[in-house]
């Protein structure tokens, strides 16, 4: 089963970023989207040369982010490509049937495209404003994902959903309701003082419900 949490990484800096994730993997995330924008290749094949022992070394996800080359060369676990990106039906057949691949969606539409294209989990948002993006697609509120996930129920679509978009700790009860799997969430895990302890917090809302 897909982790109910994932990991967006920050940071302007190789140092910044390494930093971010290592603190991350060391509290307990175990799914890890490499978000480093605007970079240089170099910097990118750099950075995702000492994020991938890291990754095996906390058996975490290792998920890059838009950038379909550096996923083949660094044989990262998967990739998440937005509507703006590569186009989920090249991805695969340019990664194959192994890897992961993850489609931000803003519709119900988004999803229905992402599902016929071999699209494996979706990233749908933004729940609500968030400065850790530019040029952010309409806010979904919760309502949003409501009327979304009752279509998929309606159509029988069937795919893990992630929210993403300036989401906190006492949004992921009412979030969870709406019958998302999880969560992808950057900012309250980097400037979290006590990552450990937010980390547990989250991971027992997002596993409330499920019997092991
Ligand atoms: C899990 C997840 N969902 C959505 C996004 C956003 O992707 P995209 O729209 O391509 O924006 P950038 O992250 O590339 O700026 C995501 N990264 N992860
Ligand atoms: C990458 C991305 N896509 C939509 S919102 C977002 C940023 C999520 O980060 P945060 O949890 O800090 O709002
Ligand atoms: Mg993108």
């Amino acid at each position: 089963m897909y982790s109910k949490l994932q990991y967006i990484s920050q940071g302007e800096t190789i140092e910044k970023q390494l930093y971010n994730i290592h603190q991350a993997l060391d509290a307990g995330c175990n799914w890890l989207q490499m978000r480093f924008k605007n970079q240089t290749q170099k910097d990118a094949f750099t950075l995702a040369e000492a994020v991938k022992p890291l990754c095996e070394k906390y058996t975490a996800n290792f998920i890059v982010n838009d950038d379909l080359h550096l996923t083949k060369e660094i044989d990262a676990d998967g990739i998440h490509l937005g509507l703006t990106d590569t186009k989920i039906d090249e991805a695969r057949t340019f990664l194959g049937p192994s890897k992961v691949i993850g489609g931000t969606a803003n519709t119900f539409e988004d999803i229905e495209n992402h599902v016929k294209n071999g699209c494996d989990y979706i990233g749908l948002g933004p729940f609500r404003f968030t400065n850790t993006k530019e040029k952010l697609s309409p806010i979904l509120g919760l309502s949003g994902y409501f009327d979304i996930l009752q279509k998929l129920k309606k159509n029988k679509i069937e795919i893990p959903v992630y929210a993403i978009g300036g989401i906190t700790l006492r949004d992921v009860n009412p979030l969870m309701e709406t019958g998302i799997h999880g969560i992808a969430v950057s900012g309250i895990i980097t400037e979290s003082d006590e990552k450990e302890k937010l980390i547990q917090q989250l991971n027992e809302k997002l596993y409330a419900n499920i019997i092991v």
